[in-house]
């Protein structure tokens, strides 16, 4: 398989550092060709976890030692705990150790836990390696592996810690989600979702009636990836780090981070998407409360997140949250915060989302005390 070969390439636009993001079945199994046609020369660390390795790492070391690339594997814990100083550190080590200079590559196997601990360290070893994303989850294929937010989590909150930094290659393998659990594919589609409550609405009707075919691994699933990633690259090539329209990929993720640190980044409890999805009704929610779109909007959201079995509210939670004002703690933690001033993605209905500035927090702790008290 070749770019062109591939289901599908969309290409990220960053003059001189662009991409291309690869999207079809089997491309783990030639990994070694695409790297080398993009990298030519090189030695890599494939860094993944202890699920992902077990399914597919001996796939991308065969092919990428057939294609002459010498490889040394770092397998690290899996679930977003791993996004820590710790592990951060012993990647780092790791990859010193195989003596891999600047020239050569970092690869993420695996979720986006993966790609963003393997990336931050790509960003700082030697000041700057390669880096290449094979993401294995939905979330990774349709999120994470685009657009080059790396970075690990802090106990004050999520990917506190971080940079921006673009992978040379994305090959988002679409057989390889035929391992992953379906817990872990449907919280990588409330990311999906996302990008139809952003500004898609013709793609958030059409996922409301494509979501069993997406499930269970119909021509649809590839059509919603590569139309998750022509989003997501549209939005990063104008606005790569966040100075304005890239702040609407952060919709339902303030009050997501939020419940993620809560609940101590404990899978067990939530995972990411789930909290985005969470997160998400609650954006739409609060816009209904704040008199910006009717309730309406929020209960189709809910509808069809709830359809593809995702949490909607904070029933599942309620334990882990202690009150409104230890969830505000974490939300003034956003990055989005400027100034002090709280910045919300809020929406005026389904795919009419906008960056609300300046949000009164009075607003927003009085919404939070009405959902979990005091
Ligand atoms: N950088 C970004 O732009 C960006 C975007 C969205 C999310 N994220 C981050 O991504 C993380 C969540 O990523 P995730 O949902 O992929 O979680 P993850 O990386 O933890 O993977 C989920 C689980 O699936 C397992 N797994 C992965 N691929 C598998 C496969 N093919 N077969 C079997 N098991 C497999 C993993 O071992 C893990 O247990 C969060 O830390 C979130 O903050 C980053
Ligand atoms: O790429 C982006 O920009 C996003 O916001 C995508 C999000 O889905 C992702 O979870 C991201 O890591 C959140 O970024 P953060 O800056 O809020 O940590
Ligand atoms: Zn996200």
């Amino acid at each position: 398989m070749t770019a062109s070969d591939a289901a599908e390439t969309v290409r990220v636009e960053l003059g001189d550092r662009s991409y291309d993001i690869l999207i079809g079945p089997g491309l783990l199994g030639d990994a070694g060709r695409h790297v080398s046609t993009v990298l030519p020369g090189i030695r890599a660390a494939i860094v993944t976890d202890d699920n992902v390795a077990q399914h597919h790492l001996e796939t991308v070391r065969q092919s990428l030692a057939d294609a002459g690339i010498e490889t040394a594997e770092i397998v690290v814990p899996a679930g977003e705990p791993s996004k820590s100083f710790a592990t951060l550190q012993e990647v780092v080590s790791r990859i010193l150790d195989a003596r891999l200079e600047r020239g050569d590559a970092v690869i993420a196997l695996g979720g986006g836990v993966i790609g963003d601990l393997a990336g931050f360290a790509a960003a700082i070893v030697r000041r700057g390696m390669n880096f290449v994303q094979m993401p294995t989850t939905l979330l990774a294929q349709v999120d994470s592996s685009v657009g080059g937010k790396t970075g690990i989590n802090a106990p004050h909150g999520k990917n506190l810690v971080g940079a921006f930094y673009q992978p040379r290659l994305v090959l988002a393998d679409t057989a390889a989600l035929d391992t992953l659990p379906a817990r872990e594919f449907r919280a990588g589609y409330a990311e999906v979702v996302k990008y139809g409550l952003i500004d898609r609405p013709d793609f958030f009707a059409w996922l409301e009636g494509n979501w069993p075919a997406i499930r269970d691994g119909g021509p649809e699933r590839i059509r919603a990836i590569a139309e998750s990633c022509r989003a997501k690259a549209d939005v990063v090539a104008r606005d790569e780090r966040e100075a304005g329209d890239r702040a609407l990929l952060n919709l339902g993720h303030t009050f997501g981070h939020a419940l993620e640190a809560a609940a101590k980044y404990d899978p067990a409890i939530l995972v990411h998407g789930e909290g985005v999805a969470i997160g998400m009704v609650l954006a739409h929610e609060f816009s209904a409360r704040m008199n910006l779109a009717s309730p309406d909007d929020a209960r189709r959201v809910a509808a069809h997140l709830e359809n593809a079995g995702l949490p909607t509210n904070l029933d599942g939670m309620k334990t882990h949250l202690r009150d409104a004002d230890s969830m505000l703690g974490f939300i003034r933690q956003d990055k989005k915060v400027t100034r002090g001033a709280l910045n919300f993605i809020l929406t005026r209905g389904v795919g009419r989302s906008f960056i609300a500035k300046d949000v009164p927090e009075s607003e927003v702790r009085g919404f939070l005390v009405d959902k979990i008290g005091q």
